[in-house]
């Protein structure tokens, strides 16, 4: 083992690496834990983890895709962490994606451009690969391709990936996730099982294809994969980890144990919506009618007025419609607001 190899190994601390010498990860590096794990670095905040006697399962788990979305990406630190030193020991095949290191850098959701809309090819519309945030988005799908990839030379493994953030408003429903547009294919009541040993209760249906990383790896390669938000944006250092307890614990028993086993699903411990308007800003002067510190999912009666732009009024189409994600600042053509409405599985 190299310098560089022991000190992963011994202080675990690739993310600080990553974020403070990265070119001493552009070589990639392969070792062997004591327990036999294979370890490999392909990049800064890319890291991989095979078990010596894998249980079939493909796993990614990726945080900071948004930078200043911190309580995810120290649950991932401590989670690589504790695999580099051996202190925890996978059974599966393990990768740990630190999306946005500049922009975790400076405490930002991004640095020039919002990662989370470039996946599924985007990066390379029109302008093309121009920005870190373009070429960083590829070279994160390239890794989930080829991981997946190697995983089927070893026979077909189970593959999921659940891509951490933060909300950047508070929320009446804390802690919850988008399950990623599936063509028509059913919802899978056992993965929102895990999501509720997660701490997660709160589930948005997406109604359309998108290009966030989740829906990249649920088309693409069939994972079972969600956008999972826990909790509110905060500067690192300064998050509640006890709130995210729930899914620290259940995130190291996916990594960890052969196979996860939860109660039978049952409706009345989930609040489900669907996703009811996708509302873009088209125009400069694009106005949410509601105060800035308004809640994720406060509800408003049908006609309400949600948000207006020259030329559009956007209202609420039925009783009880909520709002998610308001963003009023997002570049034109993106996302600006989204409305949900109860629903069943
Ligand atoms: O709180 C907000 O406004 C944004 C939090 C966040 O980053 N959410 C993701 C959701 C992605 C999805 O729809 O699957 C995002 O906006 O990228
Ligand atoms: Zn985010």
């Amino acid at each position: 083992m190299n310098q560089l190899q022991q000190r992963l190994t011994e202080q675990g601390d690739f993310l600080h690496l990553s974020r403070t010498q990265p070119e001493l990860l552009d070589t990639p590096i392969d070792l062997t834990l004591a327990n036999g794990t294979g370890v490999r670095v392909t990049a800064p905040g890319i890291i991989q983890f095979s078990a010596a006697k894998h249980q079939g399962k493909d796993i990614v788990l990726s945080c900071g895709v948004h930078g200043n979305e911190t309580a995810p990406i120290e649950i991932c630190d401590d989670l690589v962490r504790a695999l580099l030193t051996g202190e925890l020991e996978t059974c599966q095949r393990v990768l740990v994606l630190f999306g946005n290191l500049p922009a975790m850098d400076i405490g930002e959701r991004f640095v020039e451009e919002n990662m989370n809309r470039l996946f599924s090819g985007a990066h390379s519309d029109t302008p093309g690969l121009v920005n870190d945030e373009r070429r960083r988005a590829k070279q994160l799908e390239q890794s989930i391709a080829d991981f997946y990839a190697q995983g089927n030379e070893q026979g077909q493994n189970y593959r999921c990936h659940y891509d951490l953030h933060t909300a950047i408003r508070a929320s009446k429903n804390e802690k919850f996730a988008v399950y990623p547009y599936r063509h028509g294919k059913p919802w899978k009541t056992e993965q929102l099982q895990f999501l509720l040993a997660c701490g997660v209760n709160t589930i948005l249906l997406s109604n359309g294809p998108t290009t966030t990383f989740s829906y990249y790896s649920s088309n693409e390669f069939d994972a079972d994969a969600f956008t999972v938000e826990l909790g509110k944006v905060r500067p690192f250092g300064q998050n509640d980890m006890t709130r995210f307890e729930k899914a620290r614990q259940t995130l190291t028993a996916l990594v960890s144990q052969a196979e996860l086993s939860f109660p039978a699903y049952n409706p009345d411990d989930f609040h489900i919506y669907e996703v009811n308007q996708v509302i873009n800003r088209t125009k400069e002067d694009f106005r949410l009618n509601f105060a800035d510190d308004t809640p994720n999912f406060t509800d408003y009666p049908k006609g309400t007025v949600l948000a207006e732009e020259p030329g559009a009024t956007y209202v609420a189409e039925q009783d009880g419609e909520a709002i998610v994600f308001p963003n009023a600042k997002v570049a034109l053509g993106q996302r600006a607001l989204l409305t949900v409405v109860p629903t069943t599985i």
